[in-house]
Order: C-alpha cells, then structure tokens, then sequence
C-alpha cells in the first residue's frame, strides 16, 4: 500500500481500540476508537497532554492492559497478552540493584532458558549496541540514570523484540543527558532497524525522534491526527532545533491544541 509516496508495509494496527476505566463506581471512557497503524521498521511518536491516554494506549500494545473494544494486530495476528516480542521500556528503567549492568540485560534471556555462554554473548552485543561496552561488571548503583536508561533499552532488544515500546524514557533526564539519550536511541534504531513506538509529551522530542507522529485528543482520548514527518536525517548533525523546517512543525502541532484549555496544555513546547 501506498500513502504520501511512503510504502507501507504495516508491522503494527490498532484497529477501533477503546478503553473504558471504572473510576470511583463510574464508567469513563479514557480511549475512543484509536485507529493507528506502524510501518515495519518506522519510529513513530505518540504526542499528546497529559492524562489523553498515551500510556493506556501504548500498555494495551504490550498487552499488559485489555483494551474494552478493538483489536490489537501485531504481524498479522491478534495480540492478547505481553510477550518479549513486545519490548517495553519506561521512564523508570526497574533494573535490579544488586545485578551487574550485563546480568540485568540478561534477564529476559534467563527467562527464556537461554544457557549462559549464549546469554553473555547476546547481551555484550546489545550493550555495545547501546554504545555501553566496558560496562558490564559495573552495579546498577555506579553507573549514571541516562546510562541506566541504556541498560534498560539493551534488556528490551536482547529479546529481539518486534517493537521496542517506550513510555516517555527519557522524561527524568536533565536537558543535555536527554538529548544525548535521543541520539542514542536514533543510533540504535538506524542500527538495529526495530521499529519504535515513543510516548511523549514533549513536541521537540517528537520531532527530532519520529518519522511520523500520533497527535493525541483528550477528553476522551483520541487520534487527533497522523503528521508526516520529513524533516532530514541525522537530524542533530544536518539540522538544529531553531531552523525554520523544525519551527513550522512545532508551530503546526501547536496549532493543534489551540483550542485546548491551558490546565489540559501540559506538553513541553
Ligand atoms: N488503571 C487505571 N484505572 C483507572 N484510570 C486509569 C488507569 N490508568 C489510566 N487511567 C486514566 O486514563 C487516562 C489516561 O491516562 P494515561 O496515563 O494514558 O495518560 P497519558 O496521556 O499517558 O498522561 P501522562 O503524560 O501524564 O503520562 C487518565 O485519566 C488516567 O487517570
């Protein structure tokens, strides 16, 4: 299939998919039929204030929620459930304390019974692809939170996920480790070619990340809509956050939420 002279070869579908949360005994529709699709291969943000449904969405992906209505399709099949196909990443990385950076990245392989040279192997390459290598033996404890984050991305890729699912990771940063992390997650996706989907509510941080971003409603959540992003790439060595390419999309998705009321406005502009 062909939109906007892209070829689309859909790895992901959210097809009519709505949630109804019971809150305090009343019903409240918090999603209202999200229809996305995800392009094998693409990064794609999911935008949006605070409390629209991004997170809801994005856990109903990995299946650690069930949507009330719709289907979730993931390589042609319905998805029901979490698995390690599906990579999850939060803003609070959960590593063990007291494991070494390489036996937190070899967790979901432990799980998985895969024997220990195997899992020693799989996880030094995910923690060079993460630009970690030197690490390993180090405790979560001595390590800085932006490479913690790294050790949490290099845990979800050495299951090999089909979609690396991440909920605004970088959003307990401070500013510059945030934008090193960004980098660091372009370099890993360009490396490794697994698709992403990002949850922010950061509008500079969803165009410097996204091929294509999911502007997000509230009240009830919904798809306000798909923004084609072509700006070019590598964007932190060919473009810079000021130059008018970037400024008319940041203008664009403003322009968005103009209608919206300052206390529902909680994005970073
Ligand atoms: N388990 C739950 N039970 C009841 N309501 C929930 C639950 N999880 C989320 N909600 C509600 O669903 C709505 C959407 O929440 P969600 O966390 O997806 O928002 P968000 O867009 O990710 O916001 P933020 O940027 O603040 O994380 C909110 O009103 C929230 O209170």
């Amino acid at each position: 299939m062909e939109s906007n002279g892209r070829k689309r070869n859909a790895l992901l579908e959210l097809q009519n998919v709505s949630k109804v949360f019971n809150k305090d005994g009343d019903d409240v529709l918090v999603l209202k039929d999200v229809e996305l699709t995800v392009d094998e291969g693409e990064f794609i943000c999911v935008l949006g204030p605070t409390g629209c449904g991004k997170s809801v969405t994005l856990q109903i992906v990995a299946g650690l929620i069930e949507q009330t209505t719709g289907s979730v399709i993931l390589d042609g099949r319905e998805e029901h459930g979490p698995g390690p196909h599906k990579g999850m990443v939060f803003q609070e990385y959960a590593l063990l304390p007291w494991r070494s950076v390489i036996e937190n990245v070899e967790i979901g392989l432990e799980l998985k019974g895969i024997d220990k040279k195997e899992r020693r192997s799989i996880a030094m390459e995910q923690l060079a692809t993460v630009g970690l290598a030197g690490t390993e033996n180090q405790k979560v404890h001595e390590i800085s939170v932006g490479m913690r984050q790294r050790v949490a991305i290099a845990r979800a890729l050495a299951n090999k996920p089909r979609i690396l699912l991440m909920d605004e990771p970088f959003e307990a940063l401070d500013a510059l480790t945030k934008e090193e992390m960004q980098i660091q997650i372009l370099k890993v996706w360009k490396k490794t070619g697994t698709t992403i989907m990002f949850v922010t509510h950061d509008v500079d941080e969803a165009i410097f990340l996204s091929d294509r971003i999911c502007v997000m409603d509230i009240n009830p959540g919904r798809v306000k809509k798909m923004l084609d992003n072509h700006l070019p790439r590598p964007r932190h060595e060919c473009m810079s956050r000021t130059d008018k390419e970037f400024n008319d999309m940041r203008d664009e998705i403003i322009a968005l939420y103009s209608s919206l009321k300052d206390e529902e406005l909680d994005l970073i502009i």
